[in-house]
């Protein structure tokens, strides 16, 4: 692709050589480092579109990609950087497509069905990820099979990442009450859209959800019917009759799905569960604990992040503004 096809200013750092994926504000393109050749992912945000809620919402997205993006399970972020029409996001590019695209989507058909034993490797690579999110006081409230990315290279088993903070949301954050979501996971406790809710059972809801489309290849409940939340546990869909799945699988199921959210365990109790512990890489639990030990982290970059989404909403034509801004967020955030 030449950059007159290009979203990527032809003066970018980054090189767009061609597009994965698009969302409800945003695409994201493939591009070559033409410094260093390397190839990463860059999600573009038109500057327009940074009104109202969106631009505290990017502001977060942002700020804590850069503070999570040391673990392995979540994707790591490069440097975020205005062009004159969009804000962009550099990161890591994981080539093997989402958890969709692998479960439900077209290559789902062309692979055999996914085996207990690596439906539990995924589902454990997510919890680890999303532990790890928790533990740093932020819930994801959009756990969901397009935002997670597998990485298929690197490793004999594919490895699992996390890709999209859009809705991220931190414990010091006020409370969560606002709906946010993909229908076919939304926890019935954020359909009733007035009440306060607890985000980080959201996130164990929705995790339940991906737990179910892996070991049974299809969504528990029926998409874009929010209402039926009101008596899931009766119209949860019954699995496939010749899919043998063991009952510590089902017991797990059962209380992350479980309606009330103070009966969901947390992230640390499905870890503990035995069959989440059973068959699990050596090293992963330790993993988290080595991470949030250190100390490297940047405090000022939060507010470098709020000045550069600040100045992506301005669309005047004032040329001393910094279009050409770029905030490194390898450095890491400082836990607030
Ligand atoms: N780091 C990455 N490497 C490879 N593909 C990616 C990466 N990040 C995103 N993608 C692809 O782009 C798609 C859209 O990404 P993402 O979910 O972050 O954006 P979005 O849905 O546009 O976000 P928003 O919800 O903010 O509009 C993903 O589903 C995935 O296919």
């Amino acid at each position: 692709m030449t950059d007159a096809g290009s979203l990527l200013a032809g003066d970018s750092r980054y090189q767009q050589v061609g597009t994965l994926g698009s969302g409800a504000f945003s695409t994201v393109v493939r591009a070559r480092d033409r410094q260093t050749g390397e190839e990463v992912a860059v999600k573009l945000i038109q500057r327009g579109s940074l009104v109202a809620d969106r631009r505290l919402y990017v502001k977060r997205e942002v700020a804590y990609l850069a503070g999570l993006s040391s673990h392995p399970c979540i994707v790591s972020a490069h440097e975020a950087f205005l062009t004159s029409t969009h804000l962009c996001i550099a990161m890591e590019l994981v080539e093997g497509g989402t958890l969709f695209h692998w479960v439900l989507g077209q290559g789902a058909r062309e692979r055999p069905p996914l085996s207990v034993a690596d439906a539990r490797w995924l589902f454990q690579m997510l919890i680890i990820g999303l532990d790890f999110m928790h533990r740093r006081g932020v819930a994801n409230r959009d756990v969901k099979l397009e935002n997670l990315l597998v990485d298929s290279k690197t490793a004999q088993r594919p490895l699992l990442k996390v890709c999209d903070l859009s809705y991220s949301k931190h414990d010091a954050d006020s409370a969560a009450q606002t709906m946010v979501g993909t229908a076919a996971y939304l926890a019935p406790e954020v359909v009733r859209w007035s009440e306060h809710y607890d985000a980080k059972k959201v996130d164990v809801w929705g995790a339940g959800i991906v737990l179910y489309v892996l070991l049974y290849g299809q969504l528990p409940f029926e998409p874009s019917r929010p209402d039926i939340f009101a008596e899931h546990d009766e119209r949860r869909r019954p699995p496939p009759p010749d899919r043998q799945v063991d009952a510590g699988a089902e017991e797990l199921l059962a209380i992350m799905l479980a309606r009330h959210p103070a009966q969901r365990p947390t992230m640390q109790q499905i870890i503990d569960h035995p069959w989440f512990q059973a068959d699990l890489p050596p090293g992963a639990l330790t993993l988290n604990d080595e991470l949030l030990t250190r100390t490297v982290d940047d405090p000022s970059l939060a507010d470098r992040v709020s000045a550069l989404v600040d100045a992506a909403c301005y669309t005047g034509t004032d040329h001393h503004l910094p279009d050409r801004m770029t905030v490194n967020l390898r450095a890491g955030l400082a836990p607030p």
